[in-house]
């Protein structure tokens, strides 16, 4: 049902384009008005029923070399307004260019709808920080190996030298961990580091798509087994044959799929949509979950012989929110990557930007960290980030700042040694760990005790004790 508050501009000359995109916003409550260049798009806002447009998604193909002129255009029209470009060209160039003239928001093409719907509804957030997930940073291809994959947080290490053991078996292995906390990047990596490494990898990401086309998508068809299916269609596991193929998302896969599954494992056997035979195939199978797989199994979502069979090796990826000590390093590594893009400039940033950065929760984890970054990078003038480079987790975090917000010493941890070089009393540091585990958690109580491993009441009585202020 669409919502008479949000109207969306689609400013596109390809009709099947428009259509789903058209539809798949209307899922979401958007109506959709649809225009063709920039003129009509210009005009179209002019119009009663224009101004009420709450967001615009322009198609490059539609406008060619002006597209960048043209967000500027729109932006002096409609502040408000945020813009999505979506975009045949990977080109980092043309990526701050539209960023400078002020879209929010860069996609190339093919881009899945759920992708495309994940970025309108960042850029419709009122707290657009927390919730920006689909970076342009991310288009910034780097090498995928362990090295690549920053941190030294004892949660992350031991996840990294788990995948490292476990890379060059044939065993199956589950990767599960918040979005954006780098799954994919450990697949990408243990498959690099594997037997299989010079075989296919094929990532099939199941939320991606309808059921009928993940199976489709995993096992291929045969022409006419079912309407529309023109074609013979080889599916992905037949075309990793030797290699591995990569289940990202496995928690959406549907039930009847989810059995399918299991049996093509258990057999050996894929059996193309529609084909009365199968074919013998040799692959190792890798998984991605946002959610605890087990859970959903003793909850009756997902079946426990797919899940055995998906888990020979089970890795979780802490969130960034528990790993804030990796800030500081992975802030730099993105800068110097961000440094190396055409039209952007290396940057350093200052001790108090970093303690911002690390008072923050991250919900999108590293992806959301690359990028505020990235987008704190296009509009710096200056040599240095500062606090005042990131004005949205400025003002969410602005009013903790001095206090629960901002981690002490530094921001970055806890001092362990004095000036003159001697260890600090246990007390001292146990009193830091506390005020840093209440701002870190934002004063909520019962996640300090249960983060520090403690009960409340004794957490309440080593405040006393210690003498922290619980406004800490
Ligand atoms: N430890 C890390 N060091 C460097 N870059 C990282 C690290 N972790 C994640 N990234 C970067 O963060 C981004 C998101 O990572 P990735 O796509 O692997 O996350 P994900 O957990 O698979 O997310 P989703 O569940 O949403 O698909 C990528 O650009 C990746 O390069």
């Amino acid at each position: 049902m669409a919502d008479d508050s949000r109207l969306l501009m689609l400013i596109d000359r390809e009709p099947a384009q428009s259509r789903l995109i058209t539809a798949v916003a209307l899922r979401e409550g958007w109506r959709t008005l649809v225009v063709r260049d920039a003129e009509a798009a210009l005009t179209a806002l002019k119009s009663a029923e224009g101004k009420a447009v709450t967001a615009i998604i322009l198609d490059q193909a539609a406008i060619g070399d002006q597209a960048c002129s043209l967000i500027g255009a729109l932006k002096d029209k409609r502040p408000d307004a945020p813009v999505l470009m979506l975009t045949g060209s990977a080109s980092p160039l043309l990526a701050v260019e539209a960023m400078r003239a002020g879209a929010n928001d860069y996609l190339i093409k093919p881009v899945a709808p759920e992708r495309l719907m994940q970025s309108l509804r960042a850029a419709t957030q009122v707290e657009a920080p927390r919730k920006e997930l689909q970076p342009l940073a991310e288009k910034m291809q780097g090498t995928l190996d362990f090295d690549s994959m920053i941190g030294t947080s004892p949660p992350f290490r031991s996840a990294l030298a788990q995948a490292a053991k476990t890379a060059r078996g044939n065993g199956s292995v589950l990767i599960e961990g918040e979005s954006g906390t780098g799954k994919e990047m450990l697949l990408r990596a243990m498959h690099g580091a594997s037997a299989r490494a010079k075989a296919p990898l094929r990532i099939v990401n199941i939320g991606s798509a309808s059921a009928s086309a993940i199976e489709s998508l995993l096992f291929g068809h045969e022409p006419d087994a079912f309407p529309g299916a023109f074609d013979r269609q080889v599916g992905a596991i037949q075309h990793a044959d030797g290699g591995t193929v990569v289940l990202d998302d496995i928690d959406r896969l549907e039930p009847a799929t989810q059995e399918a599954l299991a049996t093509m494992i258990e057999s050996g056997i894929v059996r193309p949509v529609g084909a009365s035979h199968g074919f013998r195939v040799d692959v190792r199978f890798m998984a991605t979950s946002n959610l605890p797989l087990a859970d959903m199994v003793s909850e009756g979502h997902f079946r426990r012989d797919l899940f055995e069979a998906m888990s020979g090796t089970r890795i979780e990826l802490p969130p960034l929110r528990e790993r804030a000590g990796d800030i500081p390093a992975l802030t730099r590594h993105f800068l110097a990557r961000i440094g190396e893009q055409p039209g952007l400039r290396h940057l350093s940033i200052s001790d108090s930007a970093l303690s911002l950065l690390a008072a923050f929760d991250w919900p999108g984890n590293v992806r959301q960290l690359q990028a505020v970054l990235f987008r704190a990078a296009v509009f710096c003038d200056a040599q240095t980030l500062t606090p005042e480079s990131f004005p949205d987790l400025h003002a969410i975090l602005g009013d903790r700042e001095d206090g629960a917000g901002a981690p002490s010493q530094d921001g970055m941890g806890v001092m362990l040694y004095q000036p003159d070089g001697n260890l600090r009393p246990l007390e001292e540091i146990e009193a830091d760990v506390i005020r840093l585990a209440i701002g870190h958690y934002r004063g909520r109580m019962t996640e300090v005790a249960r983060r520090l491993g403690i009960g409340r009441s004794t957490l309440y009585r080593k405040l006393s004790d210690l003498g922290i202020d619980n406004a800490a």
